[in-house]
């Protein structure tokens, strides 16, 4: 297609990757017009390519430099950035406002920016151009039908594109919270697409769905783990497994990926593709950033630590291949196939306790950021967000925003019915991770999980130990209970 001599463009995006040309093709789906700018040319041709070759309904126009993407684009003009994270960014603020963007403008940062960096920004291009971050989920297949957006920063701005936003975004049954299919026209739906609060929130909730979404990737690469090693099964009779739990409470996203992973075929050899993977998991650094957020903050969230931690030993292959052959492994014998069934529902059960601890360790996380940030960040919200088109994708997430509706500043695990699903869980959750760690698998987000439920259920804590200790050593102090709280005393320990 030729530019437009005209300026009809709606919406340009700069970034033709995986998510920018995705993003492009779903405006250009719901009939919007839009312009594509990428450093590699054929990037943004292969846009307009597939927007022509599946007939949709909006106008791609590839720009061939920023001035021109600004002179063919509605004014104010709507910027999507969807380029790597961090320098790229400010970069390309820099290069518009050299090619003409006017203060009136939007630019709209989709990357997973840190949170620090998106403050400053709105500092450095305060008055130059009105500047919001919608964080986006869903991966390539949720930016084309209908991603989870999470929009942050000037208000006024995300009054101006919301009604795009909330066309492109996933939908959901209102009521229900069902997932609805992309271009449903149902009356009582409900986007998932929305203003989270002032600058850095969004990135920062962004964020926190990644830390969940490395600890829930990793139970199910520890679910893998068990019934390979401990169980004996193959990657496709592990599947099966899979896509029956896919039916009942662990019905999400992320098992489907899982789900497909396992059962896929690599076109060059015929052979099955899992066992051609390296296994040394890559990172892009937002499942650290929730692990330093989570200690800054002093709110444990030691799952999603451990699943960070677990990417780092994972790429520490050429140790873990010579340990293999020095450290013995246990004797336990993998479980009797008599007694395989019983184990599976030990770890279904285990699965859906993780999942518990996994989420309420994220919410916790917004709840304490928002109180330290002093931003009014509403985890109703933030829960329906993430109902449909985001990686994290659960129906547990209905019933999460039913337990924040009900008592909005409350832990997860105070909600009654979420208590009974816990508890529910714990028994062969003991049990399941007894065997798993008797047979030498390493289990760090099932058992983090584990020890997370059990040290907030624990009334009568180890922790006067410590104190002890403490004031032992270097004179630190401790309350008593019987003084008042407050009240701090030492012990004479080296005087006796
Ligand atoms: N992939 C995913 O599942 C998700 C990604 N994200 C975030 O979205 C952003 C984009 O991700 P993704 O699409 O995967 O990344 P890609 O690397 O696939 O795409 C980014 C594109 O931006 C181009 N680019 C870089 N700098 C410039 C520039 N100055 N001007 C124009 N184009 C430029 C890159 O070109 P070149 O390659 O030549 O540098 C590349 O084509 C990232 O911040 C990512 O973290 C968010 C959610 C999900
Ligand atoms: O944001 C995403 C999904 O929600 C991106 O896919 C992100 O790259 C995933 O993180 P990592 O690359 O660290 O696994």
């Amino acid at each position: 297609m030729t530019v437009s001599s005209n300026s009809d463009v709606q919406v340009a995006i700069i970034g033709q990757g995986v998510m920018g040309h995705n993003l492009a093709l779903n405006f250009s789906s719901h009939g919007y017009s839009v312009a594509v700018f990428d450093l590699d040319d054929s990037l943004a041709k292969a846009t307009e390519t597939a927007a022509l070759s599946q007939q949709l309904p909006g106008t791609v126009n590839v720009a061939s430099d920023l001035a021109q993407l600004l002179s063919i684009s509605q004014q104010p003009r709507r910027i999507v950035l969807s380029v790597p994270a961090g320098k790229a960014v400010d970069s390309i603020c820099d290069s518009l406002l050299d090619s003409g963007l006017q203060p009136q403008d939007i630019v709209i940062d989709t990357g997973n920016c840190h949170w620090n960096d998106t403050l400053a920004r709105q500092q450095r291009y305060h008055s130059k151009f009105h500047f919001i971050a919608s964080a986006i989920s869903g991966g390539e297949v949720g930016a084309r039908h209908g991603p989870s957006l999470m929009v942050s920063g000037d208000s006024n701005a995300w009054d101006q594109i919301a009604t795009m936003w909330q066309t492109i975004a996933a939908q959901v049954d209102a009521d229900s919270g069902q997932p609805l299919p992309p271009h449903s026209k149902r009356s009582n739906r409900h986007a998932c697409a929305d203003y989270v609060g002032p600058y850095g929130s969004g990135h920062f909730v962004k964020t926190i769905h990644n830390g969940i979404e490395y600890a829930q990737m990793q139970m199910w690469a520890e679910a893998y783990q068990l019934l390979r090693q401990h169980g004996q099964m193959d990657n496709f009779a592990i599947a099966a497994v899979f896509r029956d739990w896919q039916q009942g409470q662990l019905h999400s996203y992320l098992l489907e990926c899982t789900i497909a992973v396992l059962e896929a075929m690599d076109g060059h050899s015929q052979q099955p593709l899992l066992p051609l993977i390296v296994d040394a998991a890559g990172q892009k650094g937002t499942g650290t950033w929730t692990t330093i957020a989570s200690l800054e903050l002093g709110v444990a969230a030691p799952s999603l630590a451990s699943a960070v931690y677990a990417r780092a030993i994972s790429s520490q292959r050429a140790l873990r291949q010579a340990l293999h052959g020095n450290l013995a492994s246990p004797a336990q014998p993998a479980v009797e196939l008599a007694q395989l069934e019983r184990f599976q529902s030990a770890l279904e059960q285990t699965l859906i306790g993780t999942t518990l601890a996994n989420y309420a360790q994220g919410f916790e996380l917004m709840a304490a950021q928002a109180q330290q940030q002093q931003w009014p960040l509403d985890l109703v919200t933030i829960a329906k967000l993430w109902r449909a088109g985001c990686i994290i994708r659960t129906p547990l997430l209905q019933q999460f925003v039913n337990a924040f509706s009900a008592n909005p500043k409350a832990h997860l695990f105070s909600d009654h019915t979420i208590q009974q699903q816990l508890e529910a869980t714990l028994p062969l959750w003991r049990r399941c991770l007894i065997d798993g760690i008797a047979s030498g698998v390493a289990l760090p987000v099932l058992s983090s999980g584990l020890a997370y439920v059990d040290g907030l259920r624990c009334a009568d804590s180890p922790a006067n130990l410590l104190q002890g200790m403490r004031d032992y050593f270097g004179a630190h102090r401790f309350e008593r209970h019987d003084a008042s709280q407050g009240t701090l005393f030492h012990h004479p320990w080296h005087d006796s």
